[in-house]
């Protein structure tokens, strides 16, 4: 009688009814989940892309960027695929035949058209910033300064990209850019922590910017560049020092030392046994130097090394003028900078220079790093000459030079000490991306970067899809649990024994 009553309980658990809400409970889950990660799978990821030109004093390089179309406004997504070095000089030095400037860039424009996507030609903004070598043009002749842009952007025009123009950039703007391109990349904007400063050193100028806890802005307004990036506010200290680029400081020493007018220069920032004949007219071509000419010099001096890191360093320190500061505290020629404060990132010559000379490691005491310095620079231009058999000439015969024009900029110029020094890393890139101005002005002007923090998704997609599955089967199960009269077990009488 117990086991025939037990039966028929059972199959009231087996009634159509039951089995009918079951498939159907089963089902609203099943489409739930689907729809929920159908719905919020990423799409098909589609590719946007801003290329820049930099148009520097040394040479014009190419970069173009890629970012995922539907994250415009995101964080940290803009990725530097490609670039091109432009063959031949800056665009400055077309300054006589203008039209061969704009020719020089379509080498590296054939290559872009090939890198992007062609149906993404037409609505890929195309940007030319020119820096240092440009600015002293533009002092030295403006209307051939005008030309070269006259004629680089119509060569530019002629591209399929949407040409947006090309122009000088400020000093300012140099800094400030280079400082959100390092900051961006390293995501630091987007999550508020604590910024790099940024030292750039180029051919023609170069540039410091950094945030510092004793700077407001008000003791010097030029050196101000004010930010609300990501709902955060940044004053930044920039400041770009024209004409102490690298190759122009050569000038600026190179013209101290032919002063006395005689033919004959011995450089002790040149390895012993270096022997060039040079043109006075060539070295004294730029607004840097050109009002320190001696008069009644011959055509010609003969540019001679002697290989001493310490001559050099005085001589490189002669080109800093530490006198008539009219602020609290100055870097050098009177120009206001508070104590330099937290990590830096030096790139563009810095990178290259220390790279070569096997200086990139600031762990390394900066006593040390001089004494590797004075014995690299003491070494025989012959002997140089073998161990770096592949190495261009003119950047070889420089790396003393620049090596101790860097370290002293440094701890001279922008008063790094023994200790600050080791919060310098020299880097080329960053998270593939390079380190420059360029990336910081195409965010900028494409509007890249919010000034208030995007609105993030309170989960991420997997975190999204698994809450969705997870409360989906407890509302299962409670729902089951509510059937709870119709199981078997419950609606058993209780037994009269
Ligand atoms: N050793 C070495 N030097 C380089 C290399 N590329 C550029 N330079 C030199 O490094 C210096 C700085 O180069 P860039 O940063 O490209 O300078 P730039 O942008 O042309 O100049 P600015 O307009 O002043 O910024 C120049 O003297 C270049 O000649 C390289 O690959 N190796
Ligand atoms: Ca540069």
């Amino acid at each position: 009688m117990s086991a025939q009553r037990e039966m028929k309980e059972k199959n009231l658990w087996h009634t159509p009814v039951t089995i009918i809400i079951t498939v159907i409970g089963v089902i609203a889950i099943v489409a739930l989940v689907t729809v929920a990660v159908l719905q919020n799978k990423p799409l098909h990821q589609k590719y946007k892309y801003g290329i820049v030109l930099d148009a520097g004093s040394s040479h014009t390089a190419l970069y173009i960027y890629e970012w995922p179309a539907e994250k415009d406004n995101n964080t940290g997504r803009v990725e530097q695929t490609h670039s091109c070095k432009v063959k031949g000089p800056g665009i400055s030095s077309y300054a006589s035949d203008p039209v061969k400037a704009g020719e020089s860039l379509s080498e590296c424009m054939q290559e872009a058209q090939l890198k992007v996507p062609k149906d993404r030609h037409q609505e890929t903004p195309l940007y030319l910033g020119a820096t240092a070598g440009m600015r002293l043009l533009n002092i030295e002749n403006s209307s051939a300064s005008d030309r070269v842009f006259q004629a680089v952007g119509e060569a530019l025009q002629k591209s399929p990209f949407s040409f947006q123009g090309a122009r000088i950039l400020s000093g300012q703007e140099e800094g400030a850019f280079g400082w959100v391109t390092v900051n961006y990349l390293d995501d630091r904007l987007s999550q508020g922590l604590e910024t790099t400063g940024a030292l750039d050193l180029g051919g023609a100028s170069t540039q410091i910017s950094f945030i510092s806890d004793s700077f407001d802005g008000s003791e010097s307004p030029a050196n101000s560049v004010t930010f609300r990036l990501y709902g955060n506010d940044y004053n930044l200290y920039t400041h770009s020092f024209l004409c102490y680029g690298k190759d122009q400081v050569l000038r600026l020493v190179l013209a101290h030392l032919t002063q006395s007018g005689l033919g004959n220069v011995a450089d002790p920032c040149f390895h012993s046994g270096y022997m060039e004949t040079k043109n006075y007219s060539v070295l004294y071509d730029s607004p840097c130097v050109s009002d320190r000419k001696p008069s009644g010099a011959p055509a010609t001096f003969t540019h001679s090394g002697r290989g001493d890191f310490l001559q050099c360093q005085e001589m490189v320190k002669k080109v800093f003028n530490f006198t008539n500061c009219k602020y609290s505290q100055c870097s050098f020629n009177g120009v206001f900078q508070p104590l330099v404060q937290g990590p830096f990132g030096a790139f563009s010559a810095y990178y290259f220079v220390m790279n070569f000379l096997n200086l990139t490691d600031t762990s390394i005491p900066l006593e040390v790093v001089k004494e590797k310095l004075t014995r690299y620079c003491a070494t025989p231009w012959n002997e140089i000459q073998q161990q770096h058999p592949k190495v261009k000439v003119k950047y070889l015969a420089e790396y003393c030079f620049s090596g101790t024009y860097i370290l002293t900029l440094l701890t001279e110029g922008y008063n790094f000490t023994s200790e600050s020094y080791s919060d310098i890393k020299f880097i080329k890139k960053i998270k593939g991306s390079d380190a420059g101005w360029t990336l910081g002005y195409m965010l900028n002007l494409t509007n890249m970067i919010p000034a208030e923090a995007p609105d993030t998704p309170l989960l991420p997609h997997a975190g999204y899809v698994s809450f969705v599955t997870v409360i989906a089967l407890l509302l299962f199960v409670l729902f089951i649990v509510s059937l709870r009269p119709l199981w078997p077990s419950c609606s058993k009488q209780p037994q009269i024994v």
